[in-house]
């Protein structure tokens, strides 16, 4: 197996001295090194090709026992030094201080075709930032992590990617409903590749210990070999910087928000610095369309990461990297523009947004009151969202009084709707109706467009959990069917069919579906 090493975290940035593997608070060090636990008994559950391919990697290199040993955690790839990053970071609003990559550790970073990979291991051992964990992860939310990140590459929204999912062969313990009722789960291995992985928390932790030294060498690492169209390092630079990762992040959010994602850890220790999707953990996906809906049940009572609030906790993450950074620039002005136009643009860009969605390209002055008015109705009744978006781009000008029965199929209980209900509906239908007949696109052509931007298949939470309860019974075989229906989102796939349906009643109140917790 041959790879294009080409380290630079690890060879530019300052490591900690301390080499052992032990539970400390680390100084002065962007990183610590530490090598992966060698697993029991190794198994490939799933391989994404592509992802292999990008990183130069052909059929064959898959196929070898070196792909399994370096991509399980059991050999060290020849020539290079797998670390463990340092971070901090605001968890739940509150300040959590020093975190670190605690069951992640980044094995390389390979250049292939000019563009820069690094690859890291998730659930492959204690660091010296495990804290109280163990340094694993089990097989539930290793598949969680594999086919969601995935399936958010598809569909079109920034993210890190999966190369590998692999059984440990050794048992993790975990109290998945924090109940105290523990058991014992398969352990598993995913191996993920971003061009970095460096989080809004990396540099709050030299922030919160006034190390400028260190919080400067990681702000100009990162400019350099991430923004380097930037610039040289300067006070200019750094608040470019803020504005593009700002920029990057609220786009990033628009697109969760397009496909009725729902992060569910939104702390800062899980946004990227390159606007990326990063720790596909107690997340979930809209079905029901409802603003206040999160499926994280370790935040049930606050509903802070809730799906209507993530643009605000976008901003609110922004401000405490803008904290961060302030002491590199010592002028609050710039960054508070920054903050203050981000409210702004995500007006704009969630109205444009909403308006692709519905198959508008025009803008009208009434189309904010047209949006919300549709989010209204959406809420009237238990409505899916993926299923109402795709199905609405049946919509026909010529024949536009049956709006309501082009959707019916997204409704939960569609013969239980009241009268009241349906007015309501019909009264949208006719605002639709007007307003499409400002726009000059053929029904065939604005179905074509919508059919762009609004998924047919989605990981749906209760799909996610049909393949994990397969696989522990060692049946991986819906894995890999999740994996290819996900490859094309947007695509009529009739042999999928079953996929686009709404979540099944069992699936309502059930562990996995509807309720997540952070155990992992
Ligand atoms: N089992 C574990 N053992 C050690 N540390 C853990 C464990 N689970 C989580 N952590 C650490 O706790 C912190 C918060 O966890 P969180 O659930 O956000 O991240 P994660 O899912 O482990 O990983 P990532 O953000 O890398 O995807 C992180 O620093 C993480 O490394
Ligand atoms: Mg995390």
């Amino acid at each position: 197996m041959k790879l294009q090493i080409s380290d630079t975290f690890n060879k530019v940035l300052p490591s900690d001295s301390n080499t052992t593997n032990a539970r400390r608070q680390v100084f002065e060090a962007t990183h610590s090194y530490v090598n992966p636990k060698t697993p029991t008994k190794p198994k490939i559950i799933h391989v994404s090709k592509e992802m292999a391919n990008t990183i130069g990697l052909d059929e064959s290199e898959i196929n070898s026992k070196e792909f399994l040993s370096v991509f399980s955690g059991s050999k060290v790839y020849p020539k290079t030094k797998p670390y463990a990053m340092a971070y901090a970071g605001h968890q739940f609003g509150n300040w959590a201080g020093q975190l670190g990559d605690g069951r992640a550790i980044n094995l390389f970073e390979v250049l292939e075709n000019n563009k820069r990979w690094a690859v890291q291991l998730k659930g492959s051992g204690e660091t010296p930032y495990s804290r109280q964990g163990d340094g694993l992860a089990v097989l539930r939310s290793s598949i969680r992590e594999y086919l969601c990140s995935e399936a958010m590459f598809h569909l079109g929204v920034p993210t890190t990617r999966a190369l590998s999912l692999m059984l440990s062969g050794d048992d993790v313990l975990r109290d998945m409903l924090y109940d105290g009722n523990a058991d014992y789960e398969k352990g598993a291995i995913v191996a993920r590749v971003a061009p970095t992985f460096i989080r809004f928390g990396n540099f709050e932790l030299f922030a919160a210990r006034k190390d400028l030294d260190n919080l400067k060498k990681l702000t100009d690492y990162t400019i350099k070999y991430f923004y380097p169209e930037l610039g040289k390092p300067s006070k200019e630079t750094y608040i470019k910087f803020f504005e593009t990762v700002a920029n990057r992040t609220l786009d990033m959010i628009i697109h969760w928000q397009r496909v009725g994602f729902v992060h569910g850890v939104m702390n800062t220790d899980n946004m990227s610095i390159l606007g990326l999707t990063i720790d596909y953990g107690p997340y979930g996906w809209l079905e029901g369309f409802d603003f206040g809906w999160t499926p994280n049940t370790t935040d049930r009572q606050n509903k802070r990461y809730r799906f209507g609030n993530q643009p605000n906790i976008g901003l609110w993450n922004l401000l405490q990297l803008a904290n961060a950074l302030y002491a590199l620039v010592e002028e609050a002005e710039p960054f508070e523009t920054i903050l203050n136009r981000y409210q702004k643009d995500f007006e704009e860009k969630s109205l444009d947004m909403m308006r692709s969605k519905i198959g508008l390209h025009l803008k009208d002055n009434n189309d904010l009151k047209l949006m919300t008015d549709l989010e209204d109705c959406l809420l009237l009744t238990e409505t899916d969202m993926t299923i109402f978006f795709r199905e609405l781009a049946n919509f026909n000008i010529k024949n536009s009084e049956n709006g309501i029965s082009i959707i019916a199929k997204a409704f939960y209980q569609p013969n239980e709707l009241k009268d009241i209900v349906i007015e309501q509906w019909n009264s949208w239908f006719k605002a639709y109706h007007r307003r499409l007949m400002k726009e000059n696109l053929s029904d065939m052509d604005r179905k074509q467009k919508m059919n762009l931007v609004n998924p047919k298949y989605v990981l749906r939470n209760y799909m996610a959990q049909l393949a994990i309860d397969k696989a522990d019974e060692g049946d991986y075989s819906l894995v890999d069917e999740l994996f290819q229906l996900l490859k094309k989102p947007y695509s009529e796939q009739p042999k999928f069919e079953k996929w686009y349906a709404k979540r099944p009643e069992w699936a309502r109140h059930k562990v996995g579906c509807s309720m997540l917790s952070c155990s992992s």
